[in-house]
């Protein structure tokens, strides 16, 4: 490719984007190396073309020693020799990385877009190239991604725009040696130590023995992506306007065709503050067609009827609390109520039936118990055997044929050393029931509510 072609390239991509006016100011993001130093001088060459002013902005990140002032110290010189006013940013990515327990790297990049926000100008240009494209959209794919994620970086993102992208990083460096224009190289883009650099030195080169233009033939797929990407999310905002009957629900799934289905959940999701994941989608898509009710995080549920979906947040009980040991005198029962225990004795002239009889309230052999007696919420596995009967029961089936549904959850249950010898509802276990040798009761009595 010939040095002109590079500026075709580029105005061909901002004429594209219809929105450079005559007039306005384009900030090139110039970090000193070979892609923005090219970017730079693209411009300043279609300066007449476009009628545009170009300005240049450096963020030193003072992540690399002596390398980072002569990085600024090249920008300086450069927009100085070319009569282009530079404004220099100076970032701590290092305190920032610190702060927020990230990478540098991440921090560096944070730094770097806060101080281009502060710049003075209508647009301010990078310089990703097709290169740069083509690795964003390796790692997207091996890492997993929507069509929308797979489109890699956008050429225009807001007041962003991206000149380079059709322009391949061998093309950069035949422009810049064409002009015989020098340009500093980052040290840390020559390891291995990211995944993008491992991307850029392992996988590239060996596509590109595949396919020796594989940059150029990524970027077409890569731009027909985004046009279809760009079609399919306009159609899901008109199915999701229609859908959307209610807060957090979507009607009517069924009528859509399964891409728009996925992408009205996923719009659904975001709506609701949940990152959607495309296994996810999956799941709430089939929840919506089969029904049924699934559990986002925490207290967050899908729930699926016939084509519809609704995320919807459920009111979770109070924790129940853990096991406590029972006092003699006021006990506070999980369900608000007062549960009174007490010792009585037993005379020896006094049978059975007249125990029942005097203490019409439920009450256990007080010998018989082993142990320190605890009061608790039913556990799962607890069993009990009834008097009466030689089989133990599970507590849950006891629980659940005794008590209504309100009550089963916070139903009491006492324990010893042995396992449940009382629970609400069901009465005692046989092994502690009152017999002719009994001759100290532990009385139980609920109260009202405290
Ligand atoms: N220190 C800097 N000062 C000014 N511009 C910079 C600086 N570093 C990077 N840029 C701009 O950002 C472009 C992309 O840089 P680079 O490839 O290092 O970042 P990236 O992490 O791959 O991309 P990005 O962070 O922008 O999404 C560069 O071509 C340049 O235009």
């Amino acid at each position: 490719m010939r040095a002109d072609a590079v500026s075709r390239a580029v105005l061909e991509q901002l004429r594209e984007l219809h929105c450079l006016e005559p007039e306005q100011t384009v900030c090139c993001a110039l970090s000193g190396g070979a892609d923005s130093v090219c970017l730079l001088r693209c411009l300043l060459e279609l300066r007449p073309v476009l009628g545009i002013t170009i300005t240049a902005v450096h963020v030193n990140h003072h992540l690399r020693g002596a390398e980072s002032e002569r990085d600024r110290t090249f920008c300086q010189q450069l927009c100085a020799g070319l009569g282009v006013r530079l404004a220099v940013y100076d970032v701590n990515p290092a305190a920032r990385a610190a702060q927020e327990h990230c990478s540098e790297e991440l921090a560096a990049r944070e730094c770097r877009y806060a101080a281009f926000a502060q710049v003075q100008a209508d647009w301010i240009a990078t310089a990703h190239t097709a290169s740069d494209n083509l690795e964003t959209a390796v790692h997207r794919l091996v890492r997993g991604a929507s069509l929308h994620g797979l489109t890699a970086i956008p050429p225009k993102n807001g007041r962003f725009l991206r000149p380079l992208l059709r322009v391949t990083r061998r093309q950069v460096e035949q422009y810049l040696e064409s002009l015989g224009q020098t340009y500093v190289t980052d040290s840390t883009n020559l390891t291995d130590a990211y995944t993008r650099n491992r991307i850029r030195h392992q996988v590239i080169p060996a596509l590109e023995q595949l396919n020796p233009s594989v940059e150029r033939t990524v970027s077409y797929t890569l731009r027909s992506l985004r046009r279809e990407d760009d079609f399919l999310h306009q159609q899901a905002q008109a199915a999701y306007a229609k859908c959307h009957t209610g807060k957090n629900t979507l009607s009517g799934l069924e009528t859509l065709h399964e891409a728009l289905q996925f992408r009205c959940i996923a719009m659904l999701l975001e709506e609701a503050g949940i990152s959607c994941e495309a296994p996810l989608l999956e799941r709430l898509a089939a929840l919506a067609r089969q029904g049924g009710r699934w559990n986002l995080s925490g207290a967050v549920y899908a729930v699926g009827k016939s084509g519809t979906l609704t995320i919807e947040t459920v009111q979770l009980p109070e924790p129940l609390p853990e096991a406590i040991p029972l006092q003699m005198g006021e006990n506070r029962l999980f369900s608000g109520f007062v549960l009174h225990a007490r010792l009585e004795t037993v005379s020896p002239a006094e049978n059975v039936a007249n125990i029942h009889k005097k203490f019409a309230n439920a009450c256990l052999d007080y010998d018989k118990i082993k142990g320190e007696i605890f009061l608790r919420p039913r556990q799962s596995g607890d069993r009990m055997q009834l008097s009466g009967r030689g089989f133990t029961s599970a507590l849950k089936k006891l629980i659940q044929a005794n008590l209504p549904p309100e009550r089963r959850r916070t139903a009491h249950v006492l324990a010893d050393a042995d396992g449940v010898i009382f629970a609400e509802g069901v009465g005692c276990a046989a092994r502690v029931c009152p017999d002719g040798e009994t001759r100290r009761l532990l009385v139980l009595e609920i109260l009202g509510k405290c």
